[in-house]
């Protein structure tokens, strides 16, 4: 059975998903390392890029997935806490002469004719490497009296780069033109200390952009504080932001460091920033201009290194040009601005996001598949809450399956106004 007759049928882009009781993806890799965040990061990658794979911490644990799930790939690290690697390797070269084996350390194994799909792993393991490594520099100095961390400008190993336009971003699913294009955006803004302002609907993954970028930035080994603006009260906001000290307000018991200063070193993602009350627009554009805070009821002023990611679901200069934002703060944020395409507008990845969250939703649960009546109707759907609402009727959808192994289209449920 192919997939997405219905997706197919919007885009034109041949979705080569099979779908059917074996699941979404058909091919399966294992993926052997001690490291967990490396392991994560391939997992998610190759997840988008339509492989089934199989985790293992060590070389035994690797040769029963090989031995039980068949699979078309193994990735191996360049250390196995059990087994030594260049053994190992000639072992399943012997055992498994149909595998397609990849070696981290580019060992001798890794040689061999350079298939498209070798070439795919390949490129998933540099760039699932290149994101577990920061390479800031990091200096401690005394700020208002607390030593802190600084950050300095990082020099990394991997520099992005505008014409590589084939490199995605692990954790974000999609392949499309649109996905594409944010992903060399991400890249070349990622490494600088801009200010960046993610627009886009709500559900796009502009949050997960944020952490790219955090990620990807000379920050990642930092903390990523998230602050969002409309979900504190106007009241507490200015307090929650810059901090207080003890008696500055009534009820203020104690003196407070503010979400700003604890992200010192670090990226402050403040999330639907357009709610942000016009008196605080003020006070956050001054510190976003010197870099400089006073807590509440406090004269004395504070240094804070801290990259600022605003995102926005509402059309900020137009609610700069309706005098409802600062124009001033709006020009500030939007040094580089980046905009989330919504799921209409990349129905091709659908087949792809599909099965990635079928892929997570597995790991919980005995893994489903989608028919492909099912894929069809979320083909036609409209997708108003865009990825998160996706994610929802899929993991419905699985809980009215049963312990049928597949999705049907009944068990997809969907809001009845806003079919495309
Ligand atoms: N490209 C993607 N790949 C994988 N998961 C995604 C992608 N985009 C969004 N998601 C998932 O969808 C959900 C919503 O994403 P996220 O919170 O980043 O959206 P948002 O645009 O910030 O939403 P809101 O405007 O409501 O704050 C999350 O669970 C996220 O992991």
């Amino acid at each position: 059975m192919i997939a997405g007759q219905g997706v197919m049928g919007r885009t034109g882009a041949r979705p080569e998903l099979m779908v059917g009781r074996e699941g979404l993806a058909a091919r399966t890799v294992v993926v052997a390392s001690v490291d967990a965040g490396l392991r994560e990061r391939l997992r998610r990658s190759l997840t988008g890029l339509r492989w089934q794979v199989r985790e293992a911490s060590g070389g035994a644990e690797a040769m029963a997935h090989l031995e039980m799930a068949r699979p078309e790939a193994l990735l191996l690290d360049s250390w196995l806490p059990d087994l030594e690697v260049g053994e190992f390797a000639g072992q399943i070269r012997l055992l498994y002469p149909g595998v397609d084996l990849i070696r981290a350390d580019g060992g001798a194994e890794s040689g061999g004719v350079r298939s498209p799909r070798r070439n795919e792993l390949l490129h998933a393991l540099r760039e699932a490497q290149d994101g577990g490594i920061s390479d800031a520099v990091q200096e401690r100095v005394m700020i208002g009296g607390v030593e802190r961390v600084l950050v300095e400008e990082p020099v990394r190993r991997v520099v992005a780069s505008a014409s590589d336009d084939g490199v995605l971003i692990p954790e974000m699913v999609g392949r499309s033109e649109p996905m594409r294009e944010l992903a060399r955006l991400i890249r070349l803004v990622a490494p600088r200390s801009a200010t960046v302002l993610i627009e886009g609907e709500t559900g796009t993954g502009k949050e997960v952009v944020a952490k790219a970028l955090h990620r990807l930035g000379g920050r990642a080994g930092k903390s990523f504080t998230v602050l969002n603006c409309a979900a504190i009260p106007e009241t507490l906001l200015e307090a929650e932001l810059f901090g207080h000290t003890r008696g500055a307000f009534t009820g203020a018991v104690q003196s407070r460091t503010g979400r700003i200063e604890a992200a010192h070193g670090g990226t402050l993602f403040l999330d639907e920033i357009g709610e942000m009350p016009l008196a605080l627009q003020a006070k956050m554009l001054r510190f976003l201009e010197c870099g400089e805070l006073q807590r509440v009821g406090d004269n004395e002023t504070v240094r804070v290194d801290v990259r600022v990611i605003a995102a926005t679901h509402q059309p900020l200069e137009q609610r700069a040009e309706e005098r409802l934002f600062r124009l001033d703060l709006y020009h500030r944020l939007a040094v580089f601005p980046v905009e989330v395409p919504a799921l209409r507008e990349r129905m091709e990845d659908l087949p792809l996001l599909v099965a990635y969250f079928l892929e997570e939703m597995g790991k919980d649960a005995p893994r489903k598949g989608v028919s492909d009546a099912a894929l069809a109707k979320l083909g036609e759907y409209g997708w108003p809450g865009n990825v998160r609402e996706l994610m929802h009727v899929l993991e419905r959808g699985a809980i009215l399956a049963g312990d049928r192994p597949e999705i049907g289209v009944a068990e997809i449920r969907l809001r009845a106004r806003v079919r495309a």
